[in-house]
């Protein structure tokens, strides 16, 4: 049976999206690599699944899996993706997106850039999660990272210059650090002006992709606790940039971006190891 798929990106963080039909096939993290899979299989950064709400107020639950087929609690990019795909569907601007990490309001803009409430960043060491009671602002690591969750881990490094550090060599290290119960995904950002900053993401479970969206909003609260930047910040990445906002009235994290469709397809899932 062929399931059909859109393939999605926000700012080339890349997506394949699909319906809660191919639940019926057994979706299993050897089969979600397998389609991820560059050559093998369709290839995206994260494999993202539509089912049902089930919680009052919520329009569509989005599940989000990795590359190497791990599920995590938010993906930021792939959030606008299904704002704009739903608007597209049903006309409406606004949704809600039921996820692990919670409900997430999004609504798509006249222009077609999409906001997606993200919801109150998780400061406590507990929360991120971290293996140690630590301050997550300093983090015992070499660099002196600090770290936060938006519904997934992430550790945040302030470099004077981007090139200081090469994500491809100190990105897998970090990734799976023992201070990261659940690894972690590891952002290395440079800060331009109180307004700007420019971020590389090595991403749990996907390696190092062109945009992170939860990514952005970790490096913004991050560099906000440290006093770097305003709390509205533009973050420049690989492959554009997202207007970040952490807002003071009640500490949710506004993050405002594009979300395109590259092309629509199918696929045979049996085709596919599970
Ligand atoms: N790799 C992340 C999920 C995707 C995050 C990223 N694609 C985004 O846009 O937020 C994790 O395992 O927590």
């Amino acid at each position: 049976m062929m399931i059909p798929f859109s393939k999605m990106h926000g700012l080339g963080n890349d997506f394949v999206v699909v319906d809660e039909r191919v639940a019926r096939h057994g979706l299993t993290p050897v089969r979600i690599a397998a389609l991820a899979d560059r050559h093998r299989g369709i290839g995206c950064d994260q494999f993202v699944v539509l089912r049902p709400a089930c919680r009052e107020g919520a329009d569509v639950f989005v599940r989000f899996f990795n590359a190497d087929g791990s599920e995590s609690g938010a993906c930021g990019n792939a959030s606008r993706c299904v704002a704009d795909l739903l608007w597209r569907g049903d006309g409406r601007r606004r949704n809600v997106l039921q996820t692990r990490a919670g409900l997430l309001p999004a609504a798509v803009d006249e222009a077609g850039l999409v906001t997606v409430d993200m919801g109150p960043p998780a400061l406590d060491w507990g929360d991120v999660p971290l293996a140690e009671p630590v301050d997550t602002l300093h983090l015992p690591l070499p660099g002196d990272p600090a770290a936060v969750s938006m519904g997934n881990p992430h550790a945040t490094f302030f470099l004077a210059d981007m090139l200081d550090l090469d994500p491809v060599v100190a990105g897998p290290l970090l990734e799976h650090d023992p201070l990261f119960p659940e690894r972690a995904n590891i952002g290395f950002a440079q800060v331009l002006s109180r307004e700007a900053m420019r971020l590389r993401v090595w991403e749990r479970g996907s390696g190092l992709t062109l945009a992170c969206g939860s990514g952005a909003c970790a490096a913004v609260v991050n560099a906000v606790r440290r006093g770097l930047v305003a709390r509205t910040c533009r973050v420049e990445m690989d492959g554009g940039a997202l207007s970040i906002t952490w807002r003071e009235e009640d500490g949710h994290v506004l993050m405002t971006g594009p979300a395109t469709t590259s092309f629509v397809g199918s696929f045979d899932p049996e085709a596919y190891p599970s």
